[in-house]
């Protein structure tokens, strides 16, 4: 058996993994650290990846988290390398601090704390002030309030199932959503086909979409010209999808009453209307816990069967391990390419036992089971048929084979 089959894995981590996940890949199979050469893993949160270069040996990246905006999943895409997140594993975090932003911003509260930590003088005279000044700080409560959620996912939708919750009402945009998440979704949610009526008729709005060339400044002069006066804006999704001087003119017509952002930039920092956070929506030990987890779990079972579930680039395929002997294959979404993988294995007489294939978009991905061994040559035979990206062989080693 050759020794390369029976190496570690190498993964890379670009951030802080809770080690609760980390420590699901043994240290038999799995050499882990922030300084590793060849990695074939690379795991991280929101490192940004666009300006580094990726070692060929990579031949999956895990996001434990949801956001892939810091990933350059396209240049991945060429290579045949899945790169993977955890959809919903820190759902819960997000929308507990989406509530946490709209109940600051309906009670006024930040600048209630900022007038009270000027008070001045005894408990007589700042017993005089509160009262006198309590009016300036008077709210609204959310019963009968409309919600409008943009991007009804993983976390729009808890935002909507809480919202429903606390009596307010609540209206979804979503044109791209998936069959899963419409079935999972509150009765009471009421569609609504355009953004821009969405906005019209909504007292708040919270945006819960992934960045993509789709979805950059989505929010813009005209859709806040279209808004509401006194609109709060929650945006818990990333900096790039609102365009920030639109905000600004918002607030200044008086169309936004607050913008409650987890991305703080110059040109909002210290704005008495905009009240950012640290981008603190994924950071619970909770959240960080489930998301190392679930992409440890997803890697594991790729590098070791090549099953691949939760991948924002590649189809979800797993298959049952019945024998021992396992090729996974990406290439290019084109004609006749599994007839080419399969007439390279019959050409040494070798049976295929089990095989699945699948599609998405411009990618491919197979799992081929052989009765047999694969030789090498047949490996890189395979490897050569134009429009294959990656190639892994993966036999599920026996104890004897391993030593
Ligand atoms: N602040 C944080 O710490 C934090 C934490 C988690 C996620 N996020 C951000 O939130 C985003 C959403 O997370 P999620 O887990 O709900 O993802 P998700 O994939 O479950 O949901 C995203 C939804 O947006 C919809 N969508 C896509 N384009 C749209 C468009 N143009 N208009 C309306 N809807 C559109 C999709 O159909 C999908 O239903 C992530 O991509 C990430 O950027 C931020
Ligand atoms: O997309 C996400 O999951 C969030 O933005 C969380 O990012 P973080 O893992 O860096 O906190």
């Amino acid at each position: 058996m050759p020794e390369s089959l029976d190496r570690k894995f190498n993964i890379l981590t670009l951030n802080a993994i809770a080690a609760i996940g980390l420590n699901r890949l043994s240290a038999d199979r799995f050499q882990i650290g922030s300084n590793i050469a060849d990695p074939d893993v690379i795991l991280l949160r929101s490192h940004n990846m666009h300006d580094m270069p990726i070692p060929k040996s990579v031949v999956a990246i895990g996001r434990a988290g949801a956001g892939t905006n810091n990933i350059p999943v396209n240049q991945m895409n060429a290579r045949g390398v899945p790169v993977f997140n955890t959809p919903g594993a820190n759902a819960n975090a997000v929308k507990e601090l989406v509530l946490a932003g709209m109940l600051l911003a309906s009670r006024n509260i930040i600048p209630a704390i900022r007038f009270v930590e000027k008070l001045q003088g005894d408990d007589t005279a700042l017993h005089q002030q509160v009262e006198a000044e309590k009016k300036r700080f008077s709210g609204l409560e959310l019963p009968g309030q409309m919600l409008g959620i943009i991007g009804l996912g993983k976390i729009g939708r808890l935002v909507a199932d809480a919202a429903i919750r606390l009596g307010m009402k609540v209206s979804g945009f979503d044109p791209k959503i998936t069959v899963d998440a419409a079935w999972s979704l509150s009765a009471e949610v009421r569609k609504v086909n355009e953004i821009e009526t969405l906005v019209h008729r909504s007292h708040v709005v919270s945006l819960h979409v992934p960045l993509n060339d789709s979805t950059h400044h989505l929010v813009n002069t005209d859709l806040v010209a279209k808004m509401q006066k006194n609109t709060i804006l929650l945006n818990f999704s990333r900096d790039e999808i609102v365009d920030e001087d639109a905000i600004l003119v918002g607030i200044e017509k008086g169309s936004i009453k607050n913008y409650i952002c987890d991305f703080p930039s110059q040109k909002l920092q210290h704005h008495p209307a905009v009240i950012a956070l640290p981008h603190l929506g994924a950071s619970t030990k909770e959240a960080e816990e489930n998301c190392a987890i679930m992409i440890t779990d997803q890697i594991k079972d790729y590098l070791i069967n090549g099953n691949i579930l939760y991948s924002v680039n590649f189809p979800d395929v797993t298959m049952e391990r019945e024998v021992p002997y396992r090729t996974a294959i990406a290439n290019a979404n084109v004609p006749n390419l599994l007839g080419q993988i399969s007439t390279c294995m019959a050409s040494i007489g070798l049976n295929i036992h089990n095989m699945v294939n699948k599609s998405r978009g411009e990618i491919a991905y197979t799992l081929v089971d052989t009765d047999k061994p694969i030789p090498r040559e047949i490996i890189n035979a395979i490897e050569n048929i134009t429009g294959v990206l990656m190639v892994r062989y993966i036999p599920k080693l026996s104890s004897n084979e391993r030593q």
